[in-house]
């Protein structure tokens, strides 16, 4: 295999799963894009090739970074996966959202101050292991520090001993270069944590590049200029970030889900509370206050729950920003439909 395609991430992993019948007619790619009928991706002599979904395959069982098989114009086959990201898609419905496949390392970022959030940490943790990806988490800002770095460093180590945790200024080249151990050749790592912890300035500094603002310009069918971003990024170590919107996102809706179940013993007491309105501060019959006094409740895991339930309320502004843009867009799509049938002249 080319070093170009085993930079990528291709391995043995994946060689074994190809049978010398697949290799007369299929050659191999990463898949960097996942649209709704086509994919992009690079081959092992880095081209970037466009391709349709052949016969029942469908976009929502692809995922960005999957190695895939194709043949011709079209994608017949995809690799088995050494790791995947999924989320619950958003609303009832218990279907996994795939986000990211193949990734070996998965950045936690936070920062050294008020971001620094045990339980949104246990999750993402929880959500690393679960997709079988390495955990580290990213402490940024230990140049302006609420607190001593080393007692972060501390706290987020307690998490799990299968966390590897780190306290960084990103701003400083040398810092991130202590990340550099697990952006080698071969491997490929994703960036996840709130907004404003420092993930674009993590990911300038290991690519060169502006991410998810990085743009390219191509020419679609009908010869007009369409811009799009791109998902996967070469870092100067010569592994790959993968950065999509829906990594991104992925702390959203995580939190949305999360809450209820790592904490239902203070929604549990919540609905002891001989108000339904209970602000647990002075009012009689509070289930809450009764379980901090003899002890069964700790302050700070209130506390946490509490700054976590008024996260979430933020959160559910940015679904629904996040719905009001789906709407938007099928309004545009329509439109446009529209107009396609009018020129062909058939009005209804
Ligand atoms: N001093 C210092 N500033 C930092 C550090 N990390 C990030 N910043 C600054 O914090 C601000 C936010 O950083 P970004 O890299 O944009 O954060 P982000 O996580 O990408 O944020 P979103 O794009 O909203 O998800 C920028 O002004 C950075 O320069 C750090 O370690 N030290
Ligand atoms: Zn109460």
């Amino acid at each position: 295999m080319t070093p170009f395609f085993k930079a990528l991430g291709w391995s043995d992993y994946f060689s074994d799963q190809i049978t010398s019948e697949d290799t007369v007619k299929l050659a191999p790619l990463r898949l960097t894009e996942v649209r709704r009928n086509r994919v992009i991706g690079l081959t092992p002599e880095n081209t970037r090739v466009e391709l349709a979904l052949s016969g029942d395959m469908v976009a929502t069982d692809l995922a960005v970074g999957d190695f895939a098989l194709y043949s011709g114009e079209r994608l017949e086959q995809v690799l088995e996966r050494k790791s995947v990201i999924s989320r619950k898609a958003a609303g009832h419905s218990a279907q996994a959202q795939l986000i990211a496949a193949n990734i070996d390392t998965l950045f936690i970022v936070t920062s050294c101050n008020a971001d620094f959030n045990e339980a949104r940490l246990e999750r993402y943790v929880a959500l690393a292991i679960e997709a079988e990806t390495r955990p580290v988490i990213v402490m940024t800002k230990a140049d302006m520090p609420l607190g001593d770095p080393a007692d972060y460093v501390a706290r987020a180590k307690a998490i799990s001993d299968r966390v590897e945790a780190l306290a960084i200024n990103s701003k400083a080249r040398d810092d991130i270069d202590r990340l550099s151990q697990w952006c080698q050749s071969g491997q490929t790592v994703a960036l996840v944590g709130s907004s404003g912890v420092g993930k674009s300035t993590i990911g300038r500094t290991l690519t060169g590049e502006d991410l998810l603002t990085a743009d390219i310009r191509e020419d679609d069918a009908k010869g007009r200029h369409t811009t799009t971003a791109r998902s996967m990024h070469l870092m100067h170590a010569g592994g790959w970030m993968v950065d999509t919107p829906g990594m991104r996102e992925l702390a959203l809706h995580d939190a949305a889900a999360g809450i209820a179940t790592l904490f239902e013993d203070i929604t549990d007491l919540i609905s002891d509370c001989k108000f339904s309105d209970c602000q647990h501060k002075t009012e009689p019959g509070c289930a809450i206050r009764a379980a901090l006094d003899n002890g069964t409740l700790d302050q700070h895991r209130l506390e946490r729950w509490q700054k976590l339930r008024d996260e979430d309320v933020e959160n559910t502004d940015t679904i629904a920003t996040a719905k009001e843009r789906g709407r938007k867009f099928s309004k545009m799509q329509r439109t446009a439909f529209k107009a396609k049938r009018m020129r062909r002249g058939d009005f209804d």
